[in-house]
């Protein structure tokens, strides 16, 4: 644990909401969770930090859903033991969870998504996907950050966009900026040095009221050290400036939740290496809304842009108002979403396809002699 400026917080300050009381059973007092690991909590409580583990009914409700498992950021119920320890016996209903699909190789090979989906953070009311603006000798991806907003728009809370290491591209800086912006339409977007503290005022604005936001972005993306200028010390460990490549080596190991001195909580992330969407409503459909809007103008109502005369699409494409690497982006991210759909009914149907082998085999066992 990361030491903290304060023992004890109002629960105001760690970002309660009174609404939240009424699913507090009786005898029970509500606590952060800050950190989860194997099967029991780091919380904070108005009182102060406790190590908690699961009582039976919380480790019941997360055999049958993993999802009903504490996870950080989460509102629990603890209680006290006569003997001293601390039992988290429920999570409370969230108000806002970013949930990552898993990734999985399918059986020819390729990366595909999986069914199974990871609460990475809950009751959060801020995304920072944090992009680095040069990442060994690259520019900041757009891809990743198209993919990190639609995470983060379907998660519920408010997306904002920083561009970490902002010092490192000199004068190529406000091109990349209008090239992030146009990825993410309606996205508040930053450019940030947690060196030099340029853009971190900024940042914290985004906290005032006690709200929590989460980072999400590449291992080595600089979340940490943001996280360390917006402490105002050293509470997570960074990467140490090494010679190569330059690219992330996962410092930080566990999400954890830290209180800030100045006012607000950010959950802090390990680095993200391959994040797959999960079951999305609106979320990639809010990254690409310039598509959108424009697919509204397209002479056919089913048009599918490809080759359809009368495409907004295809002639935003040409006259060069919307880039090719969008389109293509925008493709992907609706098949990978579309394929998180069908995934349910597909396990149903390889339900229903065993069951008629079965029923098949048996039928033709009972023709043999
Ligand atoms: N030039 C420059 N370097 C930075 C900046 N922010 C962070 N760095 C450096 O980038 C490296 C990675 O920073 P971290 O904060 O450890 O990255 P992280 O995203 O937390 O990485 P993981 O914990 O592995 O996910 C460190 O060597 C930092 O010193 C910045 O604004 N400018
Ligand atoms: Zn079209």
């Amino acid at each position: 644990m990361p030491q903290l400026t304060a023992s004890g917080h109002d629960l105001s300050s760690l970002g309660w909401d009174d609404s939240l009381a009424a699913d507090l059973p009786g005898g029970a007092v509500p606590a952060r969770v800050a950190r989860v690991d194997r099967g029991a909590a780091d919380v904070i409580t108005a009182d102060g930090h406790h190590h908690a583990q699961y009582a039976a009914p919380l480790r019941r409700a997360a055999a049958a859903d993993p999802v009903a498992l504490p996870c950080v950021g989460d509102w629990a119920a603890l209680t006290r033991l006569p003997e001293g320890r601390h039992e988290l016996q429920a999570v409370l209903p969230r108000t806002t969870s970013l949930v990552r699909g898993g990734v999985g190789r399918d059986s020819r090979g390729g990366l595909s998504g999986d069914s199974q989906g990871q609460v990475l953070a809950a009751n959060v009311d801020v995304v920072f996907v944090a992009e680095p603006a040069l990442h060994a000798t690259d520019f900041a991806d757009l891809g990743r950050v198209e993919r990190l907003l639609a995470l983060a728009w379907e998660s519920g809370a408010r997306p904002v966009v920083l561009i970490t290491k902002a010092d490192l591209v000199g004068e190529h800086l406000a091109g990349l900026l209008d090239d992030v912006a146009a990825a993410g339409p309606g996205v508040d977007l930053h450019a940030v040095c947690s060196i030099t503290g340029e853009g971190v005022e900024v940042v914290r604005d985004h906290l005032a009221g006690s709200r929590t936001a989460v980072i999400l972005g590449a291992s080595g993306a600089g979340k940490s050290t943001l996280v360390n200028a917006l402490a105002g010390e050293q509470v997570m460990e960074t990467q140490q400036v090494r010679a190569g490549d330059g690219r992330g080596r996962h410092t930080t190991v566990h999400r954890e939740l830290i209180p800030l001195a100045g006012g607000g909580l950010i959950i802090d992330t390990p680095g993200i290496r391959r994040v797959g969407l999960y079951e999305m409503s609106q979320g990639v459909d809010l990254v690409f809304s310039d598509i959108e809007e424009l697919a509204e103008s397209c002479r056919f109502g089913d048009c599918g842009h490809q080759s359809e005369p009368g495409c907004a699409v295809l002639s935003a494409l040409e006259s060069g108002e919307l880039p090719e690497r969008r389109l293509e982006s925008w493709r992907k991210l609706q098949r990978e979403a579309a394929w998180m759909a069908r995934r349910g009914d597909a396990r149903l149907r390889a339900e229903e396809t065993r069951k008629w082998k079965i029923i098949h085999k048996s039928v033709r066992g009972r023709g043999r002699p």
